[in-house]
């Protein structure tokens, strides 16, 4: 699908609005003529974005737009002055609750999700979650925005926006330490730096190419391992046994617990 609307993304110049904008443009989805993207220093983020345009003036942004992202951190929201009545406001905060979006910026129709940084190659998986007043027609576009970024996925509560700060928008850092894990026992082995870094990424790289395939199933491949009984098996139960999946969980509630801090006044 092709977005005709004009969308300014508050935050444009940053680490994910860049890249929800460099992905909207690369992939075809927006013509970059109908970007316009803000920030207060008038830095540029590191992709392009052909045609966008650039500005620091956050009303020039909400009066040329039809849909407003807001891609500014949390803590930056308070201070944030816009507004936004009569267009669909679409989030990827962490934390900050559609009700506060309402009262801030005097949006009815809000959309909240949560990207992850593989936006920038189109690798996202992105959940989000519409207000009651979001119509069809937005609906379809927050979906074209975020299958732009990777795949897009809505999810009927706002809670569950909260809880996925960190079950996908971590992104690639829980893999990353998982390999980091796997470097720092390599090395202690004696191997060479180098290699072990290969090694581990290599092992998480080709395990995420595996995982493309949609029939894929997790389980199934652990089950599977554990049923053949040879050196993985000893080494998935020995890290069940102590607690890995334990850990993981004390992680994500971890994330949404300063999720949820993220978004209360100081
Ligand atoms: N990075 C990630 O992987 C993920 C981020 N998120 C959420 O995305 C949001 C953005 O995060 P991220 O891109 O990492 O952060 P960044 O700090 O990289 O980007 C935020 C940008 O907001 C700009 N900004 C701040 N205040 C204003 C303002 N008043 N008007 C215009 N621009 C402003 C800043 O511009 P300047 O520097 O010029 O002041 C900055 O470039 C956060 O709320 C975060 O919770 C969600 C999921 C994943
Ligand atoms: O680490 C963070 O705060 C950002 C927001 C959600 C995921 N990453």
């Amino acid at each position: 699908m092709t977005i005709e609307a004009r969308i300014g993304i508050v935050g444009g110049n940053g680490w994910l609005g860049n890249a929800i904008a460099s992905a909207a443009v690369s992939s075809g989805t927006i013509d970059g003529k109908n970007l316009i993207l803000s920030g207060r220093s008038g830095k540029r983020g590191a992709l392009d974005v052909p045609g966008a345009v650039h500005t620091r003036d956050n009303a020039e942004l909400a009066e040329k737009s039809d849909i407003i992202v807001l891609s500014v951190r949390p803590d930056d929201f308070a201070g944030l002055n816009i507004d936004a009545s009569g267009k669909l406001v679409i989030s990827v905060m962490a934390g900050i609750a559609a009700d506060d979006i309402a009262a801030r910026t005097g949006a009815r129709r809000i959309v909240r999700s949560i990207p992850n940084a593989a936006a920038a190659i189109r690798r996202s998986f992105t959940p989000w979650f519409a207000t009651p007043d979001v119509l069809d027609s937005d609906k379809r576009i927050v979906q074209a925005l975020f299958d732009a970024c990777g795949e897009g996925a809505e999810v009927p509560q706002e809670a569950h926006i909260d809880y996925c700060v960190g079950l996908t928008g971590s992104g690639a850092a829980f893999p990353a330490l998982l390999a980091e894990a796997m470097i720092a026992h390599a090395l202690s082995q004696g191997l060479p730096p180098d290699f072990a870094a290969r090694a581990a990424k290599g092992v998480v790289a080709g395990a995420s190419q595996l995982f493309e395939d949609r029939d894929s199933d997790t389980s199934a491949i652990v089950q599977e391992m554990i049923d053949y009984r040879g050196t993985t098996a000893a080494a998935l139960q020995t890290m069940l046994d102590n607690g890995i999946k334990h850990t993981v969980a004390l992680g994500l509630e971890a994330a949404a617990a300063k999720a949820a801090a993220l978004g209360k006044p100081a």
